[in-house]
């Protein structure tokens, strides 16, 4: 999917009035696997939630291979951010009271019957090389099966854009490629991919790098 964004900008009125992203136009072409750099507090996040539909734009407009994402109504953003967006973190964010295989079908337990969505959970589990822990619970996990689980998740829906936000942060350098070749793998399936990330070795593996500073691109 194509992702547009125009003159897009996001202040946070709080106590402290933040601009947190100014002005931002950028084209992630179908795909693409762009990763985004830049320094603590630059905006990073904040850019990703806003092309997953899950902040409001202060000003401008972004498109989803054309759909005016800016203008949904709430109802049609959520709608949007379920069939549209996967989104893998840095804490992976798996529940502790639930198994792996539960963890994995848990976002599309209301949508799909039972079966298929233990069938499909499955074949992700045995894809990303994880199905032998499905029944574990993921306390018990190391940081590396913790993150392919939590990428069974974010696939389950099949999505047509991946959102990382420092994926591997919490990783050590085989278990980093491990996770890297995975979501490159993602991509030739023909999803498109954002990373933001502090690590360059993360960031020469997608198919562009582009640089945030103070909220504004500093290049693309
Ligand atoms: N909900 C919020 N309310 C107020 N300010 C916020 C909110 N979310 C983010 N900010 C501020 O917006 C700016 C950009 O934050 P953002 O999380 O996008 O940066 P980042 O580049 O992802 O940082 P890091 O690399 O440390 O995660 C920061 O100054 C942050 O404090």
């Amino acid at each position: 999917m194509t992702i547009e964004l125009h003159n897009v900008s996001v202040t946070f009125d709080g106590v402290e009035k933040v601009e947190a992203i100014k002005n931002i136009s950028l084209t992630i072409d179908h795909k693409e696997c762009l990763a985004i750099l830049g320094p603590s507090g630059s905006g990073k996040t904040t850019l990703l939630n806003v092309i997953g539909g899950m902040l409001p734009l202060t000003n401008g407009e972004i498109f989803v291979d054309g759909q005016a994402i800016h203008r949904l109504t709430a109802s049609e953003l959520q709608t949007f951010r379920r069939t549209k967006i996967g989104y893998i973190f840095q804490d992976y964010r798996l529940f502790d009271q639930f198994t792996v295989l539960e963890n994995v079908m848990l976002p599309q337990w209301p949508y799909d019957s039972k079966k298929t969505n233990e069938e499909k959970a499955r074949g992700l589990l045995e894809d990303l090389q994880i199905s032998h822990r499905e029944k574990a619970f993921p306390s018990l996990l190391s940081g590396g099966e913790k993150q392919r689980v939590a990428i069974a998740r974010a696939m389950l829906h099949q999505p047509d854009i991946l959102l990382c936000d420092e994926p591997t942060g919490n990783l050590d350098a085989d278990n980093r490629n491990n996770v890297m070749e995975i979501i490159e793998e993602i991509r030739k399936q023909g999803i498109t991919i954002i990373i933001v990330t502090h690590d360059q070795e993360v960031a020469k593996r997608g198919t562009r790098e582009l640089f945030i500073r103070d909220g504004e691109l500093a290049s693309g």
